[in-house]
């Protein structure tokens, strides 16, 4: 099936390596495949699947090879088989953290991506993680445009107060304040809320983004005002392995009195802590709200108290609250997750429907809510499509 011309979207998060093919003929990308790139075991594999689920292609390597290299010659492989060679007009790839610099996508040059590698200590799960397909595309294709999109530039308007963190001043100067992720997640539900609820979309919203990664975000007018994570994307609420907001002292009382080294440290917040930590049992909602384990309760119990909490904290930087959102893999599926949220946020006028969040339908507050509630499944993937194929036009009309 020739294709008249696509672009290649690859979203690398904490826990999947997840990617679209895009037809760009018309004013919206139109997904023509998506894929999983699944390196979590020693045999790494591919599986593509059409828009409606059919597998169209699924491979298992035999071996893991330690960049990925072949992965990607095999995702591109796919693409020219089935699409036609010269169909591929460029890779635009999630990018967690672009720092203080980038507030737009951007063509991804060698300055840019050593930039982009320079920020890898305040992302340390996530950006190389990123920045591997580059390199392995580059590798395969040099000729082809790759450009970068920002988890970090949909709060890019963050200012004091929000941004501030209560340290001397000279390290704001160099760059040690909030940034905020989750923003192409972000803007997607935003842009999705105003299509359905354009009268609320102008007031003020909390997304509640609910994955492997988990963050909140304040909108006043669809534009973020606060979020939850910080310099790096550890702060906020309990992850799947991060343990979100804690009090500075334990980590200075680590390294001092167990005398864990740095590196120790990291791991431990990145990899050991959140729901996997609490609970010493698994990192994933599914396997925790279906185990009878004590631990396992009491981490989902916390993961919902600390969800609640933070999302008082965006309603008091909002100053009221007219709708929230639910998104991400624990907040599109999770029932449980969202009702017991939504329990916490009665003193705030939050009621959910129970038969609307038992079917997951897109309305889910109550006709005695005072506060709008939906689920609007994220697609950080179409977000990026339409960047990459906004920057081809404008630089088509440049040249
Ligand atoms: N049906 C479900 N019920 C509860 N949790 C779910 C369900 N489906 C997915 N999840 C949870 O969603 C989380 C992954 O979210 P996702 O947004 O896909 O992650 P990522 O950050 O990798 O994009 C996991 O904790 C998983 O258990
Ligand atoms: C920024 C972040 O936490 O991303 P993810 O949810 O993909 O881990
Ligand atoms: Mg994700």
């Amino acid at each position: 099936m020739p294709t008249s011309e696509a672009v290649l979207v690859l979203n690398s998060g904490s826990s999947s390596i997840k990617f679209g093919l895009f037809e760009i003929a018309a004013a919206e990308p139109v997904l023509l495949c998506k894929g999983l790139l699944d390196e979590h075991e020693d045999k790494p594999r591919l599986t593509v699947r059409s828009p409606a689920g059919e597998t169209l292609f699924d491979k298992q390597r035999a071996s893991a090879d330690t960049d990925g290299g072949h992965l990607f010659a095999d995702v591109l492989g796919f693409i020219e088989d089935r699409f036609g060679a010269g169909s591929l007009r460029a890779a635009a790839h999630r990018i967690v953290h672009g720092g203080p610099d980038y507030s737009a996508p951007v063509v991804l040059t060698d300055a840019v991506r050593a930039k982009l590698e320079a920020l890898t200590p305040l992302a340390p799960l996530h950006q190389p993680r990123c920045l591997a397909p580059i390199h392995a595309i580059s590798a395969i294709r040099p000729e082809l445009t790759q450009i970068a999109c920002f988890d970090t530039a949909f709060h890019h308007g963050l200012a004091p107060p929000t941004s501030r963190f209560a340290i001397p001043r000279r390290f704001e100067a160099r760059g040690i304040r909030r940034y905020g992720f989750h923003g192409l997640s972000f803007e997607y539900v935003a842009g999705r809320l105003g299509g359905i609820a354009p009268e609320l979309a102008a007031g003020r919203t909390v997304i509640a983004h609910l994955g492997n990664g988990a963050s909140l975000c304040a909108l006043r007018g669809g534009q973020s005002v606060d979020t939850t994570m910080g310099l790096t994307p550890l702060d906020g609420l309990v992850m799947g392995t991060r343990c979100g907001t804690i009090d500075p002292g334990v980590l200075l009382y680590l390294q001092q009195h167990e005398k864990m080294a740095v590196e120790d440290l990291q791991h431990l917040l990145y990899h050991e802590s959140g729901l996997l930590g609490v609970s010493g049992l698994s990192a994933d909602m599914r396997e925790l709200l279906a185990s009878r384990e004590i631990a396992a309760r009491e981490a989902v119990d916390l993961f919902v108290l600390r969800a609640a909490q933070q999302i008082a904290m965006m309603v008091t930087t909002l100053g009221g609250l007219d709708c929230l959102v639910f998104t991400g893999g624990i907040g599109e599926h999770a029932r449980e997750i969202r009702s017991a949220i939504g329990e916490r946020l009665a003193w705030l006028g939050v009621r959910i429907d129970a038969a609307a969040n038992d079917e997951a339908r897109e309305r889910i507050g109550g006709e005695d809510s005072m506060v709008e509630v939906f689920v609007i499944p994220t697609n950080e993937e179409q977000v990026i499509a339409r960047h990459c194929v906004a920057m081809l036009r404008t630089r088509s009309q440049v040249s």
